[in-house]
């Protein structure tokens, strides 16, 4: 059996909750073997973001030839992207290599508020991004700041689905985890005809630090073994389910989630954290 590959194009966390960390972890624990284009160097941990420092998009063109060159990723995903001139770059980079199972998780701002994509880049994202997109994972805010559109029903969160798979792109789900508190966390998932709605119960926990990066991953790392882009997003959402419950409880904030969790299930292990 040859392995399968995926390529994420991210920031890194120095936490190891987010970010590229969170990525290659999961592609790991997914048996999907991991590589990584940098687009910024964060500094960062539980308590928030203390610095950010954008990579030249020069340096990520090269990376990108790099891995596009020889090793030919079987997925790619993207997260932190920073600027316009690095969305150029992935969009072009993307198209050049035919990198078509391609999962864009338009991040934009850390859960403490730090901004990990400038505003003028949210645009180029709609652009030339998503109509390259297999799937586009956005939370809530992000998909208001896609679609210029207020997001606080469910109603609003389908017709978000809408305009984005106007966009060009093939699959959108738009993450519940910043609806209410009281809801219990469901994802939306729209293919241009159907919708359909992966819920779980909301997990009352702070410790959720990287659930989009590790949900995109999980996506990303399906795609690459071959699978249909539906079992993908659902076994991304047992993952990340699973990774929630068994927090691993470190840092003083708002820690990661457990990366080991859903494999240690599915092997059984009696005591799910490490
Ligand atoms: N408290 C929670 N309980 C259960 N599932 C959750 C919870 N919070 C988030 N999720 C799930 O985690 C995944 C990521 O959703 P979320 O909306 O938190 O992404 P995000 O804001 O992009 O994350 P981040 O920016 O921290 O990386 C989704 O599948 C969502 O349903
Ligand atoms: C580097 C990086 N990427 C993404 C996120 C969003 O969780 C983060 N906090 N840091």
């Amino acid at each position: 059996m040859t392995i399968k590959k995926a390529l994420t194009i991210a920031g890194s966390d120095s936490g190891g909750g987010a970010g590229i960390q969170a990525d290659i972890k999961t592609f790991q624990e997914l048996g999907v073997y991991g590589m990584s284009a940098l687009t910024a160097v964060t500094a960062q941990n539980t308590l928030g973001v203390q610095g950010v420092y954008p990579l030249e998009a020069e340096a990520v063109a090269r990376q990108l030839d790099s891995v596009g060159e020889d090793l030919g990723p079987d997925a790619v995903k993207t997260g932190m992207l920073f600027s316009p001139e690095i969305v150029r770059i992935v969009a072009d980079k993307a198209q050049q290599y035919q990198w078509r199972n391609l999962v864009v998780d338009p991040v934009m701002i850390a859960k403490g508020g730090a901004p990990l994509l400038q505003q003028e880049a949210v645009r180029t994202v709609v652009h030339y991004l998503l109509p390259l997109a297999m799937v586009v994972t956005p939370n809530i805010p992000e998909a208001e700041l896609l679609t210029d559109m207020k997001i606080t029903t469910l109603q609003q969160r389908e017709e978000a689905a809408r305009r984005l798979v106007q966009t060009g792109a093939r699959y959108v789900v738009i993450k519940g985890g910043h609806a209410a508190e009281t809801e219990p966390a469901v994802d939306v998932l729209f293919d241009g005809h159907e919708f359909m709605y992966l819920e779980s119960p909301r997990i009352p926990t702070r410790h959720t630090h990287g659930t989009g990066c590790t949900f995109s991953a999980a996506v990303a790392a399906g795609l690459a073994q071959g699978h249909s882009a539906y079992d993908a997003i659902r076994t991304a959402k047992l993952f990340i389910q699973a990774a929630i419950e068994d927090g691993l409880h470190i840092g003083g904030g708002h820690g990661p989630t457990n990366h080991f969790a859903y494999q240690q299930r599915k092997r059984g292990a009696g005591d799910v954290r490490p």
